[in-house]
């Protein structure tokens, strides 16, 4: 039997040899759960930790297709059905060249707890593939979504599990999926998927929810020390579908965005990006972010590298592109520079040395990505809601109840890290929060 945190962190990691990432998400939440485990020593009999950091099922797919030029190829697909204790899984499915089975553990483990302290009857998963989408034709990106869900469809349903979108999954492909499933299926079965379409089964304010959601809880983190967003200068990481609709809301918030970054780069614009030209630029041209320069011109900047975004003096940080984008040095030059909140809108986008500077400097605030990028997920079950109506919500009602769960996870997180001795520190709160409720629906189901 372990019987410490360090002896569970050891039997995880030889467990799951050659998984950085999910070792790395695994240790930043059980090097918080000391407190919880002094108060609950029967969870070592009950081997809670080891049942959270195993899969209840892992499925990996082959995805054979063919290209434009006639070739078959082949990628690998995923999903991890990480913990059902308070619902149906729940999570993205990727498509990045960096995927592999270590990756998708850590981000369906995040999701668990994420899930969780949401409040909403949502377990976690995730999933995705090794494939490409940059540079494929409309017909490709068909044709690899079809082949991905003619495996995928046995093991997903609206009581079963339900993904979602994230890196290289956006609205045309969860339609290609959702196109597939139908025909597989032969049922319009709205709640096994979501992040769809507006004309058949989507939800407002989806697509914006993961960014706004992250301002508004760096907002909420601001307006419990008096302050709020308007004046502030905001570094933004990213030009997907998180980071535009981040640097969307933090606008409207009175904030000016300086920056946006992709794979390729980052561009520095002092007197705030011009959000619609980036949204052109990426989302619907699917550019490189160098272009914006060529593209809007004025004070703006390309920047040598996408981390040296991190080394422009702002009030607030929001990594939103992908894990490990901003290390030690990065954390260590906007503190230098004065920063006063950090808020994660990607999944793990500080290193843990990173997010251990931010948490023990004085002053700074830190949201880490299970609660700050939480109003995505939240908002899929809000479309899964709507679905199961069989009705659909307005915008600004829908908009209304996603700031509403952000200030309730806010609460969650800062109550709970002061009633375990640590005020104002969001990753113990968080972490805690999210854990304490999954244990309790865990151990009420008996050991299954
Ligand atoms: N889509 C969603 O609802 C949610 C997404 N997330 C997380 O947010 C992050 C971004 O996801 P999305 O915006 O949905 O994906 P996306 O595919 O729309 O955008 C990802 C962006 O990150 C950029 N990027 C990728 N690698 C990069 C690198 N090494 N350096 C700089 N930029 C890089 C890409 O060029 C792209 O602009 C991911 O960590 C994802 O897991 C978290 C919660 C929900
Ligand atoms: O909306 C969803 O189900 C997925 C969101 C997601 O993948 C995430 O929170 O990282």
């Amino acid at each position: 039997m372990d019987r410490s945190i360090d002896s569970l962190k050891t039997a995880i990691f030889a467990r799951n040899a050659g998984e950085p990432e999910f070792h790395q998400a695994v240790t930043e939440v059980l090097d918080t759960l000391g407190p919880v485990l002094d108060r609950h020593p029967e969870y070592f009999e009950l081997a809670v930790i080891h049942r959270l950091s195993e899969p209840e099922r892992q499925i990996i797919f082959r995805v054979p297709w063919v290209d434009d030029n006639g070739h078959v190829q082949i990628n690998r697909g995923y999903r991890v059905e990480f913990s059902s204790a308070l619902g149906p899984y729940k999570g993205g499915l990727r498509f990045h060249p960096s995927v592999n089975l270590g990756i998708i553990k850590f981000l369906g483990f995040e999701q668990i707890f994420k899930n969780a302290l949401t409040g909403m009857p949502i377990g976690g998963g995730k999933g995705g593939a090794d494939f490409d989408p940059r540079g494929r034709s409309d017909r490709e990106i068909m044709a690899f979504c079809q082949s991905f869900m003619t495996e995928l469809y046995r093991h997903i349903g609206e009581h079963t599990d339900v993904p979602a979108g994230d890196i290289g999954v956006g609205g045309r492909e969860i339609g290609y999926m959702f196109g597939q499933y139908k025909r597989l299926t032969n049922r319009f079965e709205a709640g096994v998927l979501t992040g769809k379409g507006m004309t058949w089964g989507g939800s407002l304010v989806r697509p914006e929810a993961t960014g706004y959601g992250t301002v508004l809880f760096a907002q909420e983190m601001l307006r419990a020390t008096g302050d709020d967003l308007d004046g502030k200068r905001v570094a933004v990481s990213g030009s997907g579908n998180v980071a535009i609709f981040a640097m969307e809301k933090a606008i409207a918030l009175g904030a000016t965005v300086v920056s946006a970054s992709d794979s390729s780069g980052a561009v520095y614009d002092p007197n705030g990006i011009d959000v619609e030209a980036l949204k052109q630029l990426k989302l619907v041209e699917r550019k490189r972010v160098g272009e914006y320069v060529d593209r809007v011109g004025g004070a703006s900047e390309a920047l040598a590298s996408a981390a040296a975004l991190w080394h422009v003096p702002v009030d607030i940080a929001l990594p939103c592109a992908t894990q490990n984008e901003l290390d030690g040095d990065a954390a260590a030059a906007l503190i230098a520079n004065g920063v006063r909140v950090v808020a994660e809108g990607a999944n793990m986008p500080c290193t843990k040395e990173a997010a251990d500077r931010f948490r023990s400097e004085p002053g700074v605030l830190f949201g880490p990505g299970k609660a700050a990028n939480a109003g995505g997920v939240a908002t899929s079950a809000l479309e899964m809601q709507q679905n199961a109506q069989r009705d659909s919500w307005s915008f600004e009602h829908t908009e209304a109840r996603l700031a509403e769960i952000m200030r309730d996870i806010h609460t969650r997180c800062s109550e709970t890290a002061e009633e375990y001795g640590k005020p104002g520190d969001y990753v113990l709160g968080a972490n805690i929060a999210g854990f304490s409720r999954v244990v309790d629906a865990m151990l009420a189901q008996g050991v299954v």
